[in-house]
């Protein structure tokens, strides 16, 4: 199968290491073109994939059948949208991120459209991308030209196992986005490892509940135990993470705040809830953002 993979990161080289050796004939789409897109991954076997994949040919582009997107949630629309126009209508687009609402920005286009949720862990060491944890990825659509294509499932699950189908991916897209708003925030806070919030559990009861609220509202049927159950869980699974706020704020780099915690108050204002805690977290990270920010743009800014 012809495949672009839409943003050459961790997780975006993760997928291409596995798509080709899977047989499919794989591009790389780069923000900004190389003659080939580097591709090293360490396996979780151990074993180097060290390859020079061809990368932004329009070509390939136009005749591809899957384009998968694993780019940060707050990069889809300027990446994705100038592709729009040349991509075959019959191409399945799948959105590979954390948070919600980047589908909600793009115009409106015919293709296929997919959303995942993964717990595979990639991470950059250097000029390598190490595959830290195996696990799996759920997939389902989120328009109605996708909805009979379950079948790329099985394409993906040949490729990188576990894949998971789901007729509806919404409960699991807002039960990762539950964890998110709760680890993500809560890691900056207080400076540590996933697993370290467990030290915290009065901050995250309460930031779940406020969640819980919102899937409520939204018509999930889950209980604030049970979300919390879930959440600690991750926790548990994850223990030794450094959360991707956590090394997004480290790094002074954008973080994904706004389609995790910001997507989260829109739905809330949706519904007439407020959630004081939520916000409070929100304006927190958005503070150290914009001061990281302002400074590299030249401006002044305080760190609080
Ligand atoms: N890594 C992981 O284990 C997991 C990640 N996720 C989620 O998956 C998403 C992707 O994560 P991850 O792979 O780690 O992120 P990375 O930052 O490693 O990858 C994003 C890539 O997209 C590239 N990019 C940015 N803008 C464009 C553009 N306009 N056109 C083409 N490429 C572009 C970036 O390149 P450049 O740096 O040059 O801008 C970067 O290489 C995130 O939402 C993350 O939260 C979810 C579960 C696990
Ligand atoms: C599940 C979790 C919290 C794992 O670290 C994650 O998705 C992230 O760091 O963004």
């Amino acid at each position: 199968m012809k495949i672009t993979v839409l943003g050459c990161g961790a997780l975006g080289q993760l997928w291409l290491s596995a798509l080709e050796q899977a047989g499919h004939d794989v591009q790389g789409w780069m923000r900004v073109p190389q003659p080939y897109c580097p591709v090293n991954v360490i396996q979780l076997n151990g074993l180097a994939y060290n390859r020079n994949l061809p990368t932004n040919d329009t070509a390939h582009l136009a005749a591809s059948e899957i384009l998968l997107v694993t780019l940060k949630a707050w990069q889809v629309y300027n990446a994705l949208v100038p592709l729009l126009s040349q991509l075959d209508p019959e191409c399945r687009i799948i959105l590979m991120h954390n948070g919600m609402g980047s589908q909600g920005e793009l115009p409106a286009f015919e293709q296929p459209v997919f959303q995942c949720v993964t717990t595979h862990a990639a991470r950059r060491d250097g000029s390598t991308i190490l595959h830290v944890a195996a696990g799996t990825t759920h997939i389902g659509p989120t328009n109605i030209a996708a909805r009979p294509h379950s079948e790329i499932a099985d394409t993906l699950h040949h490729a990188l196992p576990d894949v998971a189908w789901h007729d509806d991916i919404m409960p699991a897209i807002w039960k990762k986005l539950a964890v998110n708003c709760v680890i993500n925030p809560l890691s900056v806070i207080y400076l540590c490892r996933n697993g370290d919030l467990q030290r915290y559990m009065p901050h995250v009861e309460q930031i779940t509940r406020e969640v819980a609220r919102v899937m409520e509202a939204e018509g999930y049927s889950t209980s604030a135990d049970t979300l919390l159950r879930y959440v600690v869980d991750i926790i548990h699974l994850t223990a030794d993470n450094y959360s991707s706020m956590y090394q997004d704020v480290a790094a002074q780099r954008h973080t994904e705040i706004d389609y995790i915690t910001g997507y989260l108050l829109r739905r809330a204002r949706k519904h007439g809830i407020t959630l004081p805690e939520n916000t409070r977290l929100f304006d927190t990270i958005k503070r150290k953002e914009q001061n990281y920010e302002r400074l590299s743009s030249g401006m002044s800014g305080s760190w609080k």
